[in-house]
């Protein structure tokens, strides 16, 4: 292992990969020991003094620990970009959050976030429709999207499923998506799903006068298979895939954006499994970095939590993702781990709140959120009393009244949607 990775004069240059990482030596390991180890084993070097790597490569190669702070357990590390394929996410991972999770030198290893050189972002298209385009595509330009998910999550037929759907259009649902454990199942066939659904869709289209998205899920066992399914929905007439970016990878992800954008359709990424090694803060891998990724590939709306909601995510978590699926140019705020990125012209994502969420809940996440939010309701609408339609329509309202700066009880008192729904979720 060479021993000059530590560098704390070097300046990174605009062409360098910046990572910050969480360090935890293990007992007995000097700071910098676990980060030499790290800086090596992510990009060129092994355990031992190789005799293979020239210094000239080395010199060309190395990548330099500039900064470094042991209290608070950081260092950033520079990477020159030739140490990696740029348009390979899969590649860009096995170096910086590969072999260096698992060495015993170091207790806890946390990849907190990526800045992209521009050399990167020019490899890769971004969101193809992405925020803007989303609110082109829905029409809906002046407020946050409301949308849910089919309830139960799996069980339902085809029939029932695009029912349940049609139900959330009608009351007032912009978006309908599958949850993220739906895709073929014999009971709900993949195909016969989309094709019901999107038949009804249509249907409410034409009776509210409002642009309808169903967002079928296409996660499937092989790539080949995920294509053939995106291709069916492109031409059942749908405008939205939607994928679990975690269970395929990011090759397929990175194979399917390049298909969508042949076949026009928006990418809808649900992050589940992300905790598997987003949650610790110590190990693992932030969910920043997966945000940082989704955009880059070019998803174009992300599951980044609620805050208020039943999923893990504190406030200023949630609100670094927000920034950096909605901000060209992100700015460095070392309290958050967050590195300045300037997107270079990469289309903002949409990001979803969602995840135990009920219609009384709009007025904290428009506080929160302000209008640049997709609001995702399943619980939330399926179970509302009067029924899904009713369940959406008070959302609906409750948002109404929001934007309006009225409070929820005084928008209730003609409103009755809303009025069920706060004796079902204000008032226990
Ligand atoms: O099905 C739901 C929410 O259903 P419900 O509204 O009934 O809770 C989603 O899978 C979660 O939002 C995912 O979590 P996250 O958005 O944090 O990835
Ligand atoms: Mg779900």
């Amino acid at each position: 292992m060479r021993r000059d990775y530590i560098d704390t004069g070097y300046s990174p240059k605009d062409t360098d990969f910046i990572c910050e990482f969480h360090i935890e030596p293990s007992a007995g390991v000097n700071f910098e020991e676990a980060a030499t180890h790290m800086a090596g084993e992510s990009s060129i070097d092994s355990w031992t003094e190789i005799a293979t790597l020239s210094p000239e490569l080395a010199a060309r190669l190395k990548p330099h620990v500039f900064y470094v702070d042991e209290d608070a357990q950081t260092v950033r590390v520079a990477y020159s970009e030739e140490l990696f394929e740029l348009y390979s996410v899969p590649q860009v991972l096995s170096a910086v959050a590969g072999n260096i999770l698992s060495m015993k030198i170091v207790d806890n290893l946390r990849l907190q976030d990526i800045a992209f050189p521009k050399s990167m972002l020019r490899e890769f298209k971004g969101p193809g429709f992405g925020l803007p385009g989303i609110r082109k595509l829905t029409g809906v330009q002046d407020r946050p999207l409301i949308g849910t998910i089919v309830k139960p999550k799996v069980g339902l037929t085809s029939e029932k499923h695009a029912e349940v759907a049609y139900n959330s259009f009608a009351g007032g649902c912009d978006l309908v998506k599958d949850d993220e454990n739906l895709t073929d199942q014999k009971f709900n066939k993949f195909e016969k799903r989309a094709e019901l659904t999107l038949k009804l869709a249509e249907k409410a289209e034409s009776e509210t006068g409002e642009r309808k998205m169903y967002l079928c899920n296409i996660t499937a066992p092989t790539c080949k298979e995920m294509i053939r399914r995106m291709n069916i929905l492109k031409d059942l007439g749908a405008s939205y895939a939607m994928i679990d970016i975690v269970p395929v990878g990011w090759t397929a992800l990175q194979t399917l954006r390049e298909e969508a954008g042949d076949a026009g359709l928006a990418l809808h990424a649900h992050r589940c499994m992300h905790s598997a090694y987003t949650r610790n803060p110590r190990h693992g891998i932030s969910m920043l970095v997966v945000a940082k990724l989704c955009r880059l590939i070019g998803l174009d709306q992300l599951h980044i939590g609620t805050v208020v909601g039943k999923m893990h995510g504190e406030k200023h978590e949630v609100l670094s993702l927000r920034d950096e699926c909605v901000l060209d140019n992100v700015p460095a705020d070392e309290s958050q781990h967050v590195l300045a990125q300037d997107w270079g012209g990469l289309k903002p994502m949409f990001p979803v709140a969602s995840g135990g969420l009920a219609p009384t809940m709009i007025p904290d996440l428009y506080t929160i959120f302000g209008r640049d939010v997709i609001m995702q309701f399943g619980g939330g609408i399926h179970a509302h009393p009067m029924g899904t339609a009713a369940g959406a329509t008070a959302c609906r309202q409750a948002l109404e009244a929001s934007l309006e700066g009225v409070s929820l009880q005084e928008y209730a008192k003609n409103h009755r949607e809303l009025e069920a729904a706060i004796n079902k979720w204000l008032k226990k």
